[in-house]
């Protein structure tokens, strides 16, 4: 009973929280273990206390919009993570299997053809009138053909990117965690301007009513209906026992990609009339179930706490681990969010944790089996040295640097890569660049290449009109043309200047691949490096922050050929050398001379031969049966050196 107690209390205060005021005190799958615990122990008990979150939906609206009781209560939903039990649940009935969208259910009624009413979930039985915003929704149709009125349900959510975007422009701590967040605390605000900012879509999932119509009994029927009609429908299939675990692979296989958040599955029954002679609990209605993805965990070990110093100074810690295998990716990193949570966690370094991905999708940390809670809070900002301090906010303790020049650093760096002998970035001095950082156009590297989204912005600021926006889109346009060793340089790696990044290509290939996974060793044997240079290059190709901004980068750069010097004109060329030489002493030496002039020679004739190099042009060596096969060139001495006007 005691615990019973203890879990109401921790459950309604962390519900007040997330559907009062858009904050969230413990994960979800805290929360959800939590809850399962407490139904655990009133199904033994055989006791449900007054208050317990197990009797009711969502949490009583308090807020100054207007309140609107719902004509049919808008329930929760069952839950269940074994596959196996959506195909029991259908039995031979017919279903539609969609995505549990993660936003703010809302209803909207229509009226001669035109939105009348949006009302929010609210706690199921009283909602809250968010009609002012819904108008503005970004896919909703402003006028429909149909005359009478018209009730359907959906989910008004905030995609991922445009999420990202929100978050970048907020000041320091009002950044939402998550896109349920923002969208509730985007929709339930008084003021529409916010909502007509933001892009927030609508997706349709139950039609309830459409006055003076015959409904179909179908309600993927119903949802086409809408949809012809201008709404946008949650995506689903129809699916039965026989293929319903076929679709739920899909929807797995395609949460990655889906811009649109979503915390699991809903399977409902297709017939209308058989749902509804199924009734309901206080809870949930019986023709639904959700279904959760089992979050895969794995045991792992806590080695570094990365603190990233943002745009605001605020610091934020990021949990490094010995990487693990997670919903079929790769994991060893995940946010840790703030110092509240990291105390609450009592992290330390060598600690045993339990990572998972949240919704498939955001690694975080479960639990903490060890808590040695050896943490160090850094004393000075990893960005500037500058000295740190611990703020409270509203979502708990945070770490800030206190320097208000910490940025300088950044902007230093950012002059460095659009410098000449860098990315050749011409119009974007310091100053500049100070404005855009300022305004949050440019934080790293990448965003250097899509300031097009800020395009009215730019042209606004003081002394930037339309005619140096296009110019600075020109040079950021040829900027892309780039050569490696150029592109090397800007990166600011230490002890990497130009000459040294030619140094690298040269020794790889002009080949990033091949420098980013070369080892110590290979790095220390290239010319004129040693171990401190080797060393500098290794670690920067470990670092995971650099290798996200590379693989943002990449895509926009196309690799200008190195302007070849008159010696290197070998170079992507590969050569076999077979039979007695005359100009040369042996094949050694024509060997090196090839690969001093950046070509290769190779043993045997394959599809990746340029020549063959052979006198005998008519012999029958095998050499020259391949290459004849294969429609390989041969050249005798001579016109090898005819044609690349190479003297002996
Ligand atoms: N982190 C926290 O502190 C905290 C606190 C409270 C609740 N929660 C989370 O909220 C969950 C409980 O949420 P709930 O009871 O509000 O809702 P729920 O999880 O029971 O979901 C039911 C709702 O999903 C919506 N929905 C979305 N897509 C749908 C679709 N395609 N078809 C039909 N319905 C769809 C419906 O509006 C329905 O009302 C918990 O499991 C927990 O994860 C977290
Ligand atoms: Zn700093």
């Amino acid at each position: 009973m005691e615990r019973m107690k203890e879990l109401i209390g921790l459950l309604n205060q962390a519900s007040e929280a997330y559907y009062q005021q858009d904050r969230e005190i413990m994960t979800d799958h805290q929360y959800d273990e939590l809850y399962d615990e407490l139904v655990r122990l009133e199904k033994e008990t055989g006791v449900v206390m007054a208050g317990s979150p197990t009797q009711r939906v969502g949490y009583t609206v308090l807020s100054n919009l207007v309140k609107i009781r719902h004509d049919s209560p808008i329930l929760s939903l069952d839950k269940t993570k074994e596959p196996e039990k959506l195909v029991s649940f259908l039995g031979d009935k017919t279903g539609i299997l969609s995505w549990k969208l993660d936003g703010l259910t809302i209803v909207l009624t229509y009226q001669d053809g035109v939105l009348q009413q949006a009302v929010t979930r609210g706690n199921g039985e009283v909602g809250e009138d968010v009609t002012h915003n819904a108008r503005v929704f970004s896919n909703l149709p402003v006028r429909i053909s149909f005359p009478g009125e018209l009730v359907l349900r959906g989910e008004g959510v905030i995609s991922y990117s445009e999420f990202r975007r929100i978050n970048e422009e907020l000041e320091e701590g009002e950044e939402y965690k998550n896109p349920r967040n923002l969208c509730s605390g985007t929709v339930r605000q008084l003021n529409s301007e916010i909502a007509a900012k933001r892009k927030v879509q609508f997706f349709a999932f139950t039609l309830v009513s459409a006055e003076g119509k015959e409904l179909s009994d179908s309600k993927e029927e119903n949802l086409r209906w809408l949809e012809s009609m201008g709404f946008t429908a949650v995506e689903r299939r129809v699916v039965t026992g026989e293929n319903v675990l076929e679709a739920l692979e899909y929807f797995r296989s395609h949460i990655e990609q889906n811009d649109i958040a979503s915390d699991g599955l809903v399977l409902t029954f297709d017939s209308v009339a058989y749902s509804q002679s199924l009734g309901r609990t206080s809870k949930f209605p019986k023709d639904s179930i959700a279904f959760k993805w089992a979050d895969e965990m794995a045991e792992t070990t806590l080695r570094e706490i990365e603190w990233n110093t943002s745009r605001t100074g605020l610091m934020n810690p990021i949990a490094v681990f010995d990487p693990v295998e997670l919903e079929g990716s790769t994991v060893s990193r995940a946010s840790v969010h703030n110092v509240s949570i990291l105390e609450e966690l009592a992290l330390g370094i060598g600690d045993t944790i339990k990572v998972y991905k949240a919704n498939m999708i955001i690694p975080q940390i479960a639990e903490n089996l060890t808590r040695s809670a050896t943490a160090e809070i850094p004393s000075h900002c990893f960005v500037c040295g500058g000295e740190t301090e611990v703020r409270s906010l509203r979502d708990g303790k945070a770490l800030y640097c206190t320097n208000p020049s910490c940025q300088a650093q950044r902007l230093r760096m950012l002059s460095h890569f659009v410098s000449r002998d860098a990315m050749n970035l011409e119009g974007l001095s310091e100053e500049t660049l100070k404005k855009f950082m300022e305004r949050g156009f440019v934080k790293q590297y990448p965003d250097l290449f899509r300031l097009e989204q800020y395009q009215d912005e730019i042209q606004e600021l003081e002394g930037f009109g339309e005619k140096s926006y296009n110019n600075l889109m020109a040079s950021v346009e040829k900027a892309k043309d780039v050569e490696l060793a150029n592109f090397i340089y800007a990166l600011g790696i230490n002890h990497v200047g130009l000459r040294n990044a030619k140094l690298l290509c040269k020794a790889f290939d002009n080949d990033l691949e091949k420098i980013k996974a070369a080892n110590t060793e290979e790095l220390t044997a290239v010319e004129g490096f040693g171990e401190v240079i080797a060393h500098s290059v290794y670690a920067y190709f470990r670092d995971e922050e650099h290798l996200a901004f590379l693989a943002e980068v990449l895509p926009y750069l196309r690799w200008k050929e190195q302007e070849a010097p008159a010696e290197a004109s070998l170079s992507g060329m590969t050569f076999v050398v077979t039979g007695d030489l005359r100009h040369f002493e042996n094949r050694k030496v024509l060997t090196a001379r090839i690969e001093a002039m950046g070509g290769k020679v190779t043993g045997s004739v394959t599809k990746k031969t340029s020549f063959l190099i052979n006198n005998d042009v008519d012999s029958s060596s095998s050499k020259n049966k391949k290459a004849k096969e294969l429609g390989i060139p041969i050249l005798d001495e001579e016109e090898f050196l005819r044609k690349f006007q190479i003297e002996v």
